[in-house]
């Protein structure tokens, strides 16, 4: 077994977040549609976390934001003249467009790609495949800038493969690391990935949610452990409980995480809970490796508190001397039933030992927690060493992302501040600096 770490590669919230309510299915998207966010705030709130995490030795990592507006989305729709032209006619036209070509929601770099690591591939790399998000329009270009992205940070191709994202069409609606998640002994162990989808393109008759929509198809989830070259033993699908996907659980991550050999979920996070623990406990068995499952039933966190709190939106992250933290927002302190749960489970003397918390208001606002701000890859030394270093968090990097933040970052933005020329300017100089400050000169291809 080789000697790996996970990395936390978290979204830097980019200068234009705000609140458009451009999630359908996503409750706290749709319940604060059209309130003032606070850029500044969320983007220090990030790298709070980020600091925090890699002060505490944890492998900590920064995925930079998204060019915004996307001028090329709102000029393949028709709006035209000069920039400031483009953002008039789109504000006075389709406001709920201008949105969707500012969205800043590049920052929950849980769905930016789903990862597998070098222990569980047929060729020995890292293979990523960008998740293309086609679900909302708001998110369906993401994939560009995020695959761009990935290949210029994880370069080496004698280590990395980078996939073109799956065809953008509903039989491979894919929604990246989300729906995904690795057991294994050890980071650095072959593994298990599980794989939960919530619905499937050609079988009718599969579970599917009847109000909100399922963003993840098994079709999408399949085709990438094909091209991840994984192996079938080691590998779990399975369907997400419809029901929930109809009470707001629009990500498996928002009822249930894995780390190690532990699975903390919600008793109706599966469609076949049972068949799901059965077809887990057979994979990790080829690695020698028992499942623990950590259950949290209904009578004692009900759904609808699992979702206004994010308690399965945490990171559950193997502490480098043993045990593991829950690293949770806030919220869940506000909701009674999990406050009880949480001050038990970490008494309990089961293998979640330590809650980490944070304020992350901001994102959580529009339905993304610590779990969605950051994706998990696993690296070998040698792999840690072949990426780019720019990216990496450390204290330095720290105290120079606070004050670009401060420089360049609005405090306040309304729905009417998008139809505002001078904010696109200013997201533009953001990611000038941004280059420099990352040593990744030409990330944007801004053409
Ligand atoms: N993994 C968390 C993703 C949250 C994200 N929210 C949003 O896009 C809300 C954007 C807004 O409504 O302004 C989503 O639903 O995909």
């Amino acid at each position: 077994m080789r000697n790996a770490r996970e990395f936390n590669f978290d979204g830097l919230v980019g200068p234009s977040h705000n609140y458009a309510g451009l999630s359908f299915g996503n409750v706290a998207s749709f319940n604060n549609v059209r309130s003032a966010s606070n850029p500044r705030q969320a983007a220090l709130q990030g790298l709070a976390k980020m600091r925090a995490l890699a002060a505490r030795g944890f492998a900590q990592g920064l995925l930079p934001p998204q060019a915004r507006p996307n001028f090329r989305l709102l000029r393949r729709l028709g709006f035209s003249g000069t920039d400031a032209d483009v953002l008039a006619q789109a504000y006075r036209e389709s406001p709920v467009i201008l949105a969707c070509a500012y969205s800043a929601s590049p920052m929950w770099t849980a769905n930016a790609a789903t990862v597998s690591p070098s222990a569980d591939t047929r060729d020995g790399r890292v293979h990523f495949t960008a998740a293309n998000l086609n679900n909302k329009l708001h998110r369906a270009e993401e994939h560009a800038q995020a695959t761009r992205t990935l290949r210029a940070l994880f370069a080496n191709p004698d280590r990395f493969v980078v996939h073109d994202p799956l065809p953008s069409t509903p039989a491979f609606g894919d929604e990246g690391a989300a729906n995904h998640t690795r057991f294994a002994s050890a980071h650095g162990a072959a593994g298990v990935e599980f794989f939960v989808y919530g619905r499937v393109e050609f079988d009718p008759s599969a579970p599917a949610p009847a109000k909100y929509p399922a963003r993840q198809t098994l079709e999408a989830s399949q085709a990438v452990a094909r091209l991840h070259g994984l192996d079938a033993a080691r590998t779990v699908f399975a369907s997400q409980n419809p029901d929930v996907i109809d009470q707001g659980v629009f990500h498996n991550d928002v009822i249930a995480v894995g780390n190690g050999n532990v699975l903390f979920y919600h008793e109706q996070a599966f469609a076949n809970e049972a068949g799901t623990l059965e077809a887990l406990r057979r994979a990790l068995g080829v690695t020698g490796t028992d499942l623990r499952a950590v259950r949290v039933d209904t009578g004692v966190v009900p759904v609808a508190d699992a979702v206004a709190s994010y308690l399965f939106n945490s990171q559950l992250l193997s502490k480098p001397d043993g045990g593991m933290a829950l690293v949770v927002p806030h919220e869940c302190r506000e909701t009674a039933t999990v406050a009880r749960y949480l001050e038990q489970l970490v008494a309990s003397g089961g293998p979640i030992d330590e809650l980490v918390e944070f304020d992350l208001r901001q994102s959580m606002r529009n339905g993304g927690g610590p779990a969605c701000l950051r994706l998990r890859v696993v690296l070998t030394d040698e792999e840690a060493t072949a990426m780019h270093q720019g990216v990496l968090m450390t204290e330095d990097l720290y105290a120079r992302l606070v004050p670009w933040v401060e420089r360049h970052y609005r405090d306040r933005v309304e729905p009417k501040d998008l139809a505002d020329p001078q904010l696109a300017i200013e997201c533009a100089a953001a990611l000038e600096d941004l280059e420099r400050i990352l040593g990744l000169p030409g990330l944007y291809d801004l053409a």
